[in-house]
């Protein structure tokens, strides 16, 4: 009994497992500071203007003081002051338009560094989606669809603070900071490292809780992450989910997820709110310092009330580039592990990459030869062993075999998705290492068995085998696979919109649209992995009238699943566990009672 209750806790639990974001733990790192400004170096003229404008505000800002300073001893008061109200309408004229600089400084700011932010999270984002296009599969293999996607994402958005502001506000804190700093030991240098004398006891509190607030985030955030995937995963398999009557389970496993998420952002969210009271106390210790102390010092004449009340402004302006700096140090962090990430990503080589002197592959005939082919995803466990297929051109092979017996890494290696281990692969003799990936893709056509529908009209779906094909040349291959007819059928014809993935469209229908798709780029190798799924007679006719237009004239692979496919092909080859057991046409084989014989009993017993 116990022994179950331990089995299905087991179960429940490892029903969903995603794997976390990598933590925060690493420090400051200007490797890739370097790596990162190189992103933003195209825009440092644009960013000129934003300094010299960051530059004029904050020295309004820190003027301000200094004429109130002014206004009090030389005009005010009655010991020293001149008692003129003009200059103190002109001192109040002049405060009221730098007040104004700095407003209209502070907007353009701001406006500006994001405009330049998001220029260069694009240009991040563009690069990494360009680098995605050239990777090989044996990348895709290793990384699921969900953390591609965060990256290009979340990792980029993770940016985005450091690039709108952060660069600007750390040089205006600093220049603010170190602008008080002088002014006020210039002011009065006792009084100056007096009122000070709290900052490093403050520096020191502050960092030691933003480190609790940094990983109380994180976890946050790796919770967030986490009710992502589950989203995803529950959104993409909702049909098998409510099949098999899981929805409570993923209910109740949701509300868990948010719950847990829930608490930690509260304990994030309440250690960041302790943030503000040890800051306004270390300001308090400080005005009360300048006050005790800046009393004292005037009443020995040794300070005055004028530069007693710019002490307080100054003051008060003070705490503000400590506490921005301080998070600006939080996001820095961010950004590094985020950007970490990125470049991860972006170091990855393509696997299968073109020699420097790769040609373009000419005009072919379409001749193909295996030979002596070697092949593994995984070390030490060959997919495909020592396997030589010669086969002429204009000829069709039907590549059949158990699942898993090599036929799919057959048609990797022809479209060079992958290289094989040992042996050669070759197209009119010439191998296909030494051509340009381009040329042989553009020469070798495939149609997959999930037939991938783009989300766009028909007609930009079946374009998609030759952007700039014509409305006639669409309409002719359509007719010439039998698809323009239940084209014409639907509400808008060929300005029909799909949606992504095609899930209005019924299996045939999208074999139908990537024959018509495959026919319109005209390949001389046409590789077909033929779908499984048994579809009404009709439609059955149609695809295969439709196939025979499609093969003609053409080399052909198919992996095929249908008897009339494999008994009209030139030639069959048999695969079991990575090997060829047999080779022949249809009655060679079924005469020999070998493997194929099995296959074709054991799969057309109903046929
Ligand atoms: N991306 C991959 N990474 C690791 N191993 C793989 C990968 N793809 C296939 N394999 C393994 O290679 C072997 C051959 O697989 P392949 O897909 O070629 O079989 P298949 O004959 O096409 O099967 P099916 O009819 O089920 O599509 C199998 O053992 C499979 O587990």
């Amino acid at each position: 009994m116990a022994n179950k209750a331990t089995a299905d806790r087991a179960v429940k639990r490892d029903r969903f497992v995603y794997t976390d974001d990598d933590v925060i733990e690493k420090s400051f790192n200007w490797e890739q500071m370097r790596r990162l400004y190189t992103y933003m170096k195209p825009h440092n003229r644009e960013l000129i203007p934003v300094l010299i404008v960051m530059v004029i505000g904050t020295l309004t800002r820190l003027g301000v003081p200094l004429l109130i300073y002014y206004a009090i001893d030389h005009i005010i008061l009655p010991d020293t002051g001149s008692g003129n109200t003009t200059h103190l309408w002109l001192l109040a004229a002049l405060m009221l338009g730098m007040y104004v600089v700095q407003m209209i400084a502070t907007h353009f700011r701001i406006k500006q560094t994001n405009i330049i932010g998001q220029k260069v999270l694009l240009s991040i984002r563009s690069h990494i989606f360009t680098h995605i296009q050239k990777l090989s599969f044996r990348f895709f293999d290793k990384r699921p669809a969900g953390s591609v996607l965060v990256r290009v994402t979340n990792d980029v958005n993770a940016l985005q603070d450091l690039f709108t502001n952060g660069v600007v506000n750390l040089l205006m804190d600093i220049i603010q900071l170190i602008g008080i700093i002088v002014i006020l030991l210039v002011m009065n240098f006792k009084l100056g490292l007096a009122v000070m004398v709290t900052v490093p006891i403050m520096f020191f509190v502050s960092t030691s809780l933003r480190k609790k607030i940094r990983f109380a985030w994180q976890e946050v955030r790796m919770k967030n992450s986490r009710i992502n995937s589950h989203l995803n995963e529950s959104i993409q398999g909702m049909k098998v989910t409510q099949a098999y009557v899981q929805e409570k389970n993923n209910i109740e496993f949701f509300r868990q997820m948010n719950e847990s998420n829930l608490k930690s952002w509260n304990r994030a969210s309440a250690l960041n709110q302790s943030f503000g009271p040890i800051i306004e106390v270390t300001a308090a210790i400080g005005t009360c310092i300048l006050y005790w102390y800046g009393t004292h010092l005037i009443k020995n004449d040794a300070f005055t009330v004028g530069l007693l009340v710019a002490y307080s402004t100054y003051m008060a302006h003070f705490w503000d580039p400590i506490n921005r700096l301080g998070q600006l140090y939080s996001q820095l962090l961010i950004a590094m592990a985020s950007s970490e990430r990125i470049f991860e990503f972006i170091d990855e080589q393509p696997t299968v990459s073109e020699k420097e002197d790769a040609k373009p592959l000419p005009q072919i005939q379409g001749s193909v030869r295996f030979e002596n082919i070697v092949f593994e995803y995984e070390k030490d466990r060959p997919a495909l062993k020592n396997i030589s297929i010669d086969v002429k051109e204009g000829q069709s092979i039907a590549l059949v075999g158990h699942t898993g017996s090599g036929k799919s890494t057959i048609i990797n290696l022809l479209c060079r998705f992958y290289d094989p281990v040992e042996g050669r692969v070759l197209i009119d003799g010439i191998d296909i290492r030494d051509i340009t990936l381009e040329s042989l893709r553009k020469q070798v056509g495939l149609v997959m068995q999930d037939t991938f529908i783009f989300s766009g009209t028909i007609r930009d779906n079946i374009r998609y085998g030759k952007l700039d094909a014509t409305h006639d040349e669409i309409v002719r291959v359509a007719k010439a696979v039998n698809a323009h007819d239940f084209i014409m059928s639907l509400p808008d014809g060929y300005d029909t919109q799909v949606e992504e993935r095609g899930n209005m469209l019924s299996m045939g229908q999208r074999q139908l649209l990537s024959f018509a798709r495959a026919l319109l780029s005209n390949p001389k190798i046409l590789i077909l992995d033929e779908a499984t799924a048994s579809i009404d007679t009709d439609t059955e006719l149609k695809i295969q009238e439709a196939l025979k237009v499609l093969l003609k004239g053409r080399t052909s692979f198919m992996i095929a699943h249908r008897l009339s496919t494999i008994r009209n092909a030139d030639d069959i080859i048999v695969l079991d566990h990575g090997r060829i057991v047999e080779q022949g046409n249809h009655e060679q084989l079924m005469a020999q009672k070998g493997v194929y014989h099995g296959l074709i009993q054991a799969q057309y017993r109903f046929v």
